[in-house]
Parts: C-alpha cells; structure tokens; sequence
C-alpha cells in the first residue's frame, strides 16, 4: 500500500472504535449527565432548556461561538415544528453537531490530494507538555505499520529532554532519527533530516519542533526558517503542519490554535488526552472556529491510542 492510500484507509476495525469508545467515556458521561439535568421535568424544547443547553454546551468546552451556532439551529426547527419534545433533543443535537462537523472537516483528510509526495513531509507544531512528542511517536508507529519507512527529525532542539525524547521514541518504535547536539539550529536539522529522506528514500518524514510561544514573532521566524530551509531540499513541503493541542485544556486550546495558526499555515490538527476529560466538545468547537481539519486524535497513552479522525464515528461514539 502506498502512501496515498494510507491516507486514504479507513479504520473500521473493532478495537479501534473500542478506543474510541472509551477514550470518549468522560466526554459522553459528562456531557449527557448535564444534559438529563438541563431537561429534567421538561417535556418539550422551550426557551429555558435551550438556556440550559447553551450551558451544557459552553461547560463542555464546545466554544461559545459554535454553541451559538447550535442553539439557532434548534431554535429554528422549534419554530419550525412548533412543539418538540426533550426526548427528540438528543438526535437533534447529534444531528446538528454532525452536520457542522461535516462543514468543517470538508476537506477531510481521507479527500485530500496529497498527490505523490514522497516523502510527505509532516511539520509538527505545539507547545511543550500538550503531547507532541507522543503523537509523534504514535504517529510514526501507525505508519510503520503500514509499512512505510518513516524518519523523525528532532528540531526542538531548545531542551535536551525533547531530543532525547524523540531518541527514546525512534527505538521503540524502530525509526530513524536524526539529530544534532542540543541547542543547534533547529533549521539544519531539519535539513539534515530531509536531504537523507531523499537520498534514503524514505517514505515520511516527520519534524519536531519548539512549542515556545512567548513571542509570537520569534515563534513565525523559527517556523518560517525551519520551512524555508525544507524547500531547498523539496519545493513544496512541508506537506503538512500538524499543530497538536491537548483536548483537556480547553479554552487553553483554543489560545494556542490560534496563535499558532497566526505564526504558521496549520492545515491539520491533532487533539491529544481526550480519554482523560470530560471536555471532548473541544474537537467540535475548534474545527468550526478554525475551520481546520482534525485529523488525528489522542486517546490514550499506548502506542496505539492515537486514530485518524472520522467525524461520523465521532459523533456515533458520543451518542451511542
Ligand atoms: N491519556 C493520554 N495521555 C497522553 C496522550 N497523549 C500524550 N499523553 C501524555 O501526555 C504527557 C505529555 O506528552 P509529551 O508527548 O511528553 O508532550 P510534549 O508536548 O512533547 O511535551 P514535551 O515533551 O514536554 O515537549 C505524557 O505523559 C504522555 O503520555 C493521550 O492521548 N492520552
């Protein structure tokens, strides 16, 4: 299998949507707790429990922009159909929350022209503790499985751990890594990484990066000189600017994608940890506000709990 068509794959298999539906258990418990509380005694939709659902929305971290946008959607059919019932609430949410899912992650990731890349560059992005390092390591096992030759480039080189960390990643899963001494200038190594991509023929790379983000343009400039130094060696990558946000951060995540989409073109979002919160809404509220795709999501700390995105299994697991 190529490297398109891995792209392309989708993953239905069993254990996957097992991961799946346990990685989204808090989010469920706790979004449908607070939803039997927002209609309890209520028989139909009317403006309190709609009041109540903005809330339940907004606490789990849906965003309040695409909360809104999802109570004017129910308001309307309420209007529309004159009395609906509370029990209809839930399918109407699911099918709303489905619908925006399906605007926003249009360009979904399994439509995407990649073309024949090779290799398909990834540019990893993120600040530091929101998993990167894991999803990288995550990332490179998926596709080493797919049999793919995969090489990791440590271009964090701001802190010695991040290096190390990558080491430690390459061996356990068993890939490439190449790196430089602590300190170093991130750009060449992302050099050294893609020139023996090239010459190795290897299928993806994948480069680390820095997540400091004190400076919005000492952040553009390092991005911007780690890119420019990549297209000496391949024109058009990197192919992809993975930004990784941890989904149990909430309106934090919200902050950072948007910093880092002003410093830098992110075209693919990953959002990590969502087995750990009950605020799973965060994938739902960033793709609407960003209109960036999620591409893969985090959910759980083995080598294999990290999954491409497909919003209808999503929104099938948070329902179920
Ligand atoms: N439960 C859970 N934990 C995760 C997930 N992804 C990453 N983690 C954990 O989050 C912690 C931080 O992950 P790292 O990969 O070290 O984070 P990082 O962003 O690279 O941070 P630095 O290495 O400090 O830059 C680790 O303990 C990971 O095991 C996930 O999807 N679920």
């Amino acid at each position: 299998m190529g490297l398109f068509d891995f792209f392309k794959k989708k993953e239905t298999a069993p254990e996957a949507q097992e991961a799946l539906d346990k990685g989204l258990e808090k989010t469920k418990e706790g979004f449908f707790s607070k939803l039997t509380k927002a209609v309890a005694g209520k028989s139909t939709v009317d403006d309190d429990v709609l009041d109540n659902l903005e809330e339940v929305l907004v606490t789990s971290d849906v965003g309040v922009s695409t909360t809104l946008k999802i109570i004017e959607r129910i308001q309307e059919r309420v209007a529309k159909d004159k009395y609906l019932s509370t029990t209809e609430l839930n399918g109407l949410l699911r099918d709303e929350i489905q619908l925006l899912l399906a605007e926003n992650n249009s360009n979904d990731f399994r439509n995407f022209e990649y073309g024949d890349h090779k290799p398909y560059v990834i540019m990893v992005v993120g600040v530091n503790g929101v998993g990167k390092t894991t999803t990288i390591g995550k990332l490179a096992h998926k596709l080493k499985k797919e049999g793919l030759n995969v090489v990791l480039g440590a271009a964090d080189t701001f802190r010695a751990a991040a290096v190390d960390q990558i080491k430690l990643w390459g061996e356990r899963v068993g890939v490439r890594v190449v790196a430089q001494a602590m300190g170093s200038d991130p750009a060449s190594v992302a050099f050294d990484t893609l020139q023996s991509a090239v010459a190795n023929k290897e299928d993806v790379v994948i480069i680390d990066t820095a997540g400091r983000l004190h400076n919005k343009v000492g952040l553009m400039n390092e991005l911007g000189k780690i890119k420019n130094v990549m297209q000496k060696i391949i024109p058009n990558a990197p192919h992809e600017i993975l930004l990784v946000l941890d989904g149990s951060t909430g309106q934090n995540a919200f902050e950072q994608c948007k910093q880092f989409t002003e410093a830098t073109d992110v075209n693919a979002l990953a959002i990590t940890k969502l087995d750990g919160t009950a605020k799973g809404g965060v994938v739902i509220g960033i793709s609407d506000q960003f209109k960036i795709p999620v591409k893969y999501i985090g959910v759980g700390e083995k080598m294999d709990d990290l999954q491409l995105f497909d919003k209808k299994e999503f929104v099938n697991s948070l329902f179920k």
